[in-house]
């Protein structure tokens, strides 16, 4: 939905009302009759609109999303709100994925970096983890802005970008930073696609993910064992794989999942057990979302 805050301020301001503001644009007044209906309007009409009043067309309008979790997180992120959800679920997914992937920095290490972007280093704290910390935190700044996108493999490879750029992997030549892999690579043992075959299964899985009508909790977590079966970059994938989890909790208005450090050996035996029982991964996903509902319920903000 749509709210047209600076367009209505304007044009209070201005004193002209929609029949005037109709005729000096040209527009039709089925046009202007979005305004009050929160549509959209084309970057056209916009823009004679916005020429009209002196202002910017970003300035007229505000996209606010159906989704309530999301929209908080929009909110909270734009004006930089500080101990809210967006906060939380910054320091604490941040946390736990980069744990899950063998980080060295604490919880506190982490809600250190994120509140004052500094670090009490401890002992050897590697500065890649640090990196990938910031970085961290930037991809969920995307996943936040691109949510409602249909998921693509650009989105993806993007989000492998944003983790991936400026650290010590980037500098390996046979290392794709942004792209799939360039070598074969096993996880927990087995086998994945091949480089040459990454691109087609990743192509068939997002046509079939999004063929669905109304993608629900468990299409989510399919789609997540699926990418981390294929396990289409050279590393960064888990991260990955969780920040596209993220990504279409909030598209879809599912309540997001965190899966914790400490239960990550359910995590793992679910996707290694996947094709046999789908149970363990959907359970230990399910935990993941009562993670992130008690961050919810501490800040009192409703879930159904
Ligand atoms: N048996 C398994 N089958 C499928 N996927 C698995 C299995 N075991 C682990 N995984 C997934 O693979 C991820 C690890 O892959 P990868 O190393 O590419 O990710 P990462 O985010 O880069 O971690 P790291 O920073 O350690 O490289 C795990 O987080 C998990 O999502």
């Amino acid at each position: 939905m749509i709210l047209y805050e600076g367009l209505e301020k304007a044009l209070k301001e201005k004193g002209i009302g929609k029949t005037e503001l109709s005729s000096a644009t040209g527009l039709s007044s089925r046009t202007i009759a979005k305004i009050a209906k929160g549509e959209k309007l084309s970057q056209r009409s916009l823009k004679k609109i916005a020429e009209y009043l002196g202002q910017k067309p970003e300035a007229l309008l505000k996209e606010v999303s159906e989704n309530k979790i999301l929209q908080i997180l929009r909110d909270e992120k734009e004006i930089k709100l500080s101990g809210g959800l967006y906060h939380e679920l910054q320091v604490r997914m941040t946390y736990n994925s980069n744990h899950i992937e063998g980080s060295k920095l604490s919880e506190a290490q982490t809600r250190l970096i994120f509140e004052t972007n500094t670090i009490d280093a401890g002992d050897g704290v590697p500065v890649d983890d640090i990196i990938e910390t910031m970085h961290h935190f930037r991809a969920i700044d995307y996943v936040i802005e691109h949510a409602e996108d249909v998921l693509s493999e650009e989105i993806i490879k993007h989000l492998h970008y944003i983790l991936k750029h400026d650290t010590k992997d980037a500098e390996l030549s046979w290392f794709a930073v942004g792209d799939y892999k360039k070598r074969a690579n096993v996880v927990g043992g087995r086998e994945t696609a091949k480089p040459d075959e990454v691109q087609g299964r990743m192509r068939k899985l997002l046509e079939r993910y999004n063929a669905i009508a109304a993608v629900t909790f468990e299409d989510i977590v399919a789609f997540h064992a699926e990418f981390e079966a294929i396990h289409p970059f050279q590393d960064g994938n888990g991260r990955v794989g969780r920040l596209i989890a993220l990504k279409e909790c909030l598209h879809h208005n599912v309540i997001p999942f965190i899966i914790e450090d400490r239960k990550k050996i359910f995590y793992y035996r679910g996707l290694s057990e996947w094709r046999k029982e789908k149970g363990w991964l959907i359970d230990t996903c399910r935990d993941g979302q009562d993670t992130f509902i008690k961050i919810l319920d501490m800040l009192d903000i409703p879930h159904e």
